[in-house]
């Protein structure tokens, strides 16, 4: 079986990857001349740890190319998997274009019958939508199936996600390309759930949802622990320790951001207002989470005053450690606010201001961590990046001119910061 992925972004790649790695022949097309240029000779567009090695490894192998020609790729392929962009528009609603023009090009370029698998994160009903596209596009009607693939991985593990899943979901209103589908995972040993276009699409979008409330619920829960002195990551390791809760997405901090959880509850909630539903749940989870920059920044004028004219330093850029990706990212929430507030602003990420400052963010950009603490007022947390956890934190202090650390992930040792001179706040950390 011939296999085209198209998309080369964080789910393609990992997507071709993974194909490859299970033995499959894949060639890979895109529209993005200038990143096919740069994946061709071995260099990647995004940064993702483990990823280089193994796209070097099926590119000297041939088992991997890329094209952007995906015309081509649709006539010498089999299957054909969609990993395109879905992003949200502003009123939640999901922009489908980048889905339609692919499912178009399938349809003009179909020599035989295939196989597409849908990848992309789409509302209920789309992958029905693909199938017509397809067929409203073809010269003459050629049969296809589509199937609904939907993809769990995380960035920053992104590989090892695709190749170790707790369970893949397939749906189709075709047994017999479902099945094909799930032959070419055959060689990965998780629960493969066969289902229904619709549920498969529903699946994905429950997933994600359940997840941010996760992490929502244990953030509103750190504000009572505010309050109260309790430490917020002893009630989720209480809590987390009933497997019917389970301890993972119970990390209190600044919140979630990302790629993925802002655009697809902002979907979800239209969906459910297309269908005439008050999504009651998922209302109060984004509400949390748009709330929380608002909490920390209170927290920190608490302890510093009025922030114009202040220096304030922000650790970390990335929406989470191991990815260069800004989408969504709470630091960014928070630079707009304190530059809004009229603070001086620096920051420091090891990847992200690698080559650029992105989206031309109004901060000073330190190129070492601890230029972050020269005369500042305050080192506010964002991302946490392994070596601000295992930096010398002592011995920087003095440069400060408030020694103040707000952690917002809480992943800094409290009580030897303290010991070393800084005031120190965690959100829900019981006060020392
Ligand atoms: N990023 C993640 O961690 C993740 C995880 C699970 C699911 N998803 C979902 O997967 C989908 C892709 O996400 P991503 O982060 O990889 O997106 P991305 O925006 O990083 O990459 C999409 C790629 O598709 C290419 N493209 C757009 N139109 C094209 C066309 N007509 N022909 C060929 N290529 C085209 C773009 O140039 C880009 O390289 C989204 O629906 C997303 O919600 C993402
Ligand atoms: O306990 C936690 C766990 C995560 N986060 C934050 O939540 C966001 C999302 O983190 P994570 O889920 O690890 O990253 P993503 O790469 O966005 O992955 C999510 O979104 C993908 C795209 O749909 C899905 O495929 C994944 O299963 C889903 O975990 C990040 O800002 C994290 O900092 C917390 O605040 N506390």
């Amino acid at each position: 079986m011939n296999i085209a992925v198209i998309g080369t972004g964080y789910v393609g790649l990992t997507t071709a990857l993974m194909l490859c790695e299970l033995n499959h022949q894949v060639v890979c097309a895109d529209t993005h001349t200038a990143k096919l240029k740069q994946l061709k000779s071995n260099r990647l567009p995004l940064h993702e740890p483990g990823l280089k090695e193994v796209l070097n490894r099926h590119l000297s192998r041939r088992s991997l190319s890329f094209t952007s020609d995906t015309g081509q790729a649709v006539r010498e392929s089999d299957i054909l998997f969609i990993t395109v962009g879905t992003p949200s528009k502003s009123d939640g609603f999901t922009d489908l274009n980048q889905i339609k023009k692919v499912a178009e090009t399938i349809g003009l370029n179909q020599n035989g019958y295939k196989i597409v698998v849908n990848k992309s994160t789409a509302p209920v009903g789309t992958c029905q939508n693909i199938h017509r596209w397809i067929l409203k596009r073809q010269p003459r009607y050629i049969p296809v199936d589509v199937v609904c693939n939907p993809e769990f991985l995380r960035e920053g593990s992104a590989l090892y996600d695709a190749l170790h899943p707790d369970r893949i979901v397939i749906g189709s209103d075709n047994t017999e390309a479902a099945r094909s589908v799930r032959d070419l995972y055959d060689s990965i040993p998780c629960p493969k759930m066969m289902t229904g276009l619709r549920t498969a699409e529903l699946i994905k979008y429950s997933a994600n949802a359940f997840l941010a409330m996760k992490i929502s619920f244990i953030n509103e829960i750190a504000r009572l622990c505010d309050s109260h002195g309790v430490d917020v990551a002893d009630v989720s390791t209480g809590i987390g320790l009933d497997r019917r809760i389970g301890s993972r997405f119970l990390k209190a901090g600044i919140g979630w951001g990302g790629s993925c959880f802002p655009k697809d509850l902002a979907s979800l909630g239209h969906m459910f207002e297309q269908a005439g539903l008050s999504p009651r749940i998922l209302q109060a989870v984004r509400q949390v989470n748009e709330t929380q920059v608002e909490y920390y920044l209170r927290r920190l004028e608490e302890r510093l005053g009025d922030v114009r004219g202040k220096t304030i330093s922000i650790l970390g850029i990335a929406f989470k450690p191991d990815t260069d990706d800004i989408r969504e990212a709470p630091a960014i929430k928070v630079i707009q606010a304190l530059h809004q507030k009229g603070a001086f602003l620096r920051a420091y990420d090891p990847v992200v201001f690698r080559h650029r400052n992105p989206a031309g963010l109004p901060v000073t950009v330190c190129g070492e961590m601890s230029e972050a603490f020269e005369d500042s007022d305050c080192i506010f947390l964002m991302t946490e990046w392994k070596n601000f956890l295992h930096f010398d934190w002592k011995s920087h202090r003095h440069r400060m001119r408030t020694p103040l650390i707000i952690d917002g992930r809480n992943v800094l040792d409290q009580k030897a910061l303290i010991q070393c001179g800084y005031l120190y706040y965690g959100m829900g950390k019981a006060g020392l």
